[in-house]
């Protein structure tokens, strides 16, 4: 379990304040653009800190520990993957910065089977889809087998028939594995479709999560505005 313990974190005029706990095994954060989603989960991943309260993880205080050493990994819209190195030599890097032994190698072709890329080893990422690109950095996320997995919208840019299969790839994973998921979404069919909670930003405050399907059916008055300019599922 995730819990953002009376947290506020001030950035230039703009502050957020949560104090919440995420139960689900995947909950979707949403609410209107500058609201404060991706700044939250940039606060769960360490890359900026709060001026109070902590974060937990299990009840464990993680906030005094660096990004490499929170039980996290994040998905990006731009995938980060390096441009210059073949597939398999990114997967490698989610391991080891030498040659990865027998075992490693085992684990990596385990995850790119698991996202449907075996015989992709050899190619640069600027010679992947962006679908493609995708399941590498999922690939990668395996690899580094954190409880935690954030994601930034990293679909948005994929179509709608492809967003929502690695949408259930995401589902499929966490449910195979265990794995936590927090995800920001623009599009609350994005929420509906595999985020059994849902939390809404506004502001700058986070709330608690609530059932998604009865969140969306019977929104809040601050979240109604918002759907109203984006499609209801
Ligand atoms: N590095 C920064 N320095 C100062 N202010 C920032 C910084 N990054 C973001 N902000 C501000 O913090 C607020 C929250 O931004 P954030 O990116 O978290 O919103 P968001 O809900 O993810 O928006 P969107 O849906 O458009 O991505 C905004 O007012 C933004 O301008």
């Amino acid at each position: 379990m995730l819990t953002l313990d009376q947290i506020t974190l001030a950035q230039g005029p703009f502050s957020l304040v949560a104090d919440v706990s995420f139960n689900d095994p995947i909950t979707a954060l949403i609410g209107p653009s500058g609201a404060g989603k991706s700044t939250l989960l940039n606060l769960i991943a360490g890359f900026v800190a709060p001026s109070q309260g902590c974060v937990l993880w299990n009840g464990r205080d993680i906030s005094k520990l660096p990004p490499a050493q929170r039980p996290v990994s994040m998905l990006f819209q731009d995938n980060n993957l390096f441009p210059h190195l073949a597939v398999w030599e990114n997967l490698a890097l989610a391991l080891t910065h030498r040659r990865p032994n027998a075992k490693q190698s085992a684990q990596m072709k385990q995850a790119l089977s698991r996202v449907g890329l075996v015989g992709y080893e050899t190619r640069k990422p600027g010679a992947l889809s962006g679908g493609q690109q995708s399941r590498v950095a999922l690939a990668r996320v395996l690899l580094q087998a954190r409880p935690l997995m954030l994601l930034d919208e990293p679909f948005a840019v994929l179509g709608p028939a492809l967003k929502q299969e690695m949408l259930d790839l995401v589902a499929e994973i966490s449910a195979e594995t265990g794995m936590h998921v927090v995800m920001v979404s623009h599009d609350p069919q994005d929420a509906a479709r595999i985020a059994t909670g849902t939390a809404v930003v506004d502001e700058g405050r986070v709330s608690a999560p609530m059932p998604t399907r009865a969140l969306l059916e019977n929104p809040p008055a601050g979240l109604k505005a918002y759907l109203g300019a984006t499609q209801a599922p």
